[in-house]
């Protein structure tokens, strides 16, 4: 599988969206992290910024949806032109149908995991989903730790995905940096989420080729 390289803009510099996504052209997506207060201690933005980063980004828009109720909410995005939706698992009250819904939509449909929740959780929605984002930092907020400990995580939805003969993306999110994108790639994850690596490089195109190049590396 290609490694995928989806910068998050929550390192960006907010009063300059439209050239700061100028910056990451070569990315494959830009991942857009939403958050309301409740389900993390942070908020970003919400469906009207959203909808204006979809018609000026250069690349597909891979949102992250750190809220509760996704039931209710997370079909907007697809609405307002994300490739890719991310609800959490942890606030899905019908995982299922609204995985579907998203599909539907025209989205892929993709499903979050928190650190301290099983690998178990989503297994039984493989076959539901596109994506598996597997966090490696507490959600809320950029620039922290990559946590190893996720790695078994990784391995073992891989594996699942394999067993049932299933073509899924496996997405990690959190501390992805030259010193720890080659572990997750590794243990078998092909989407990398990137924030403060990418937009704290003076050269955000050679960062995203240099972390693009060391995943393909370690892929097998
Ligand atoms: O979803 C989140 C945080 O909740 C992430 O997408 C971060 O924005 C990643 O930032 P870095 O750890 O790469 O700086
Ligand atoms: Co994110």
């Amino acid at each position: 599988m290609k490694p995928l390289i989806a910068p998050s803009i929550l390192a960006a510099d907010f009063m300059n969206l439209e050239s700061e996504l100028g910056r990451i052209a070569s990315a494959d997506y830009v991942h857009v992290d939403v958050m309301d207060y409740h389900f993390v201690p942070n908020l970003t933005l919400g469906i009207p910024v959203f909808e204006q980063l979809t018609k000026v980004s250069p690349v597909p828009v891979d949102a992250h949806l750190m809220i509760e109720d996704p039931d209710r909410w997370a079909p907007a995005y697809a609405e307002a032109g994300a490739a890719s939706v991310t609800f959490h698992v942890e606030a899905a009250k019908d995982p299922v149908r609204l995985a579907r819904e998203l599909r539907r939509l025209g989205a892929r449909a993709s499903v979050a995991l928190k650190p301290g929740t099983p690998v178990e959780a989503h297994l039984g929605l493989l076959r539901e989903v596109d994506m598996v984002l597997i966090m490696t930092v507490e959600p809320g907020f950029g620039g922290q730790s990559f946590m190893a400990d996720m790695l078994p995580k990784i391995r073992r939805t891989r594996q699942a995905a394999r067993e049932a003969d299933l073509d899924i993306w496996i997405q990690v999110d959190g501390g992805i940096s030259r010193a720890t994108i080659d572990r997750t790639a590794d243990a078998g994850a092909n989407v990398f989420v990137a924030g403060s690596a990418v937009y704290g490089a003076d050269d955000a195109a050679a960062e995203i080729s240099t972390l693009r190049d060391l995943a393909a590396a370690h892929t097998h």
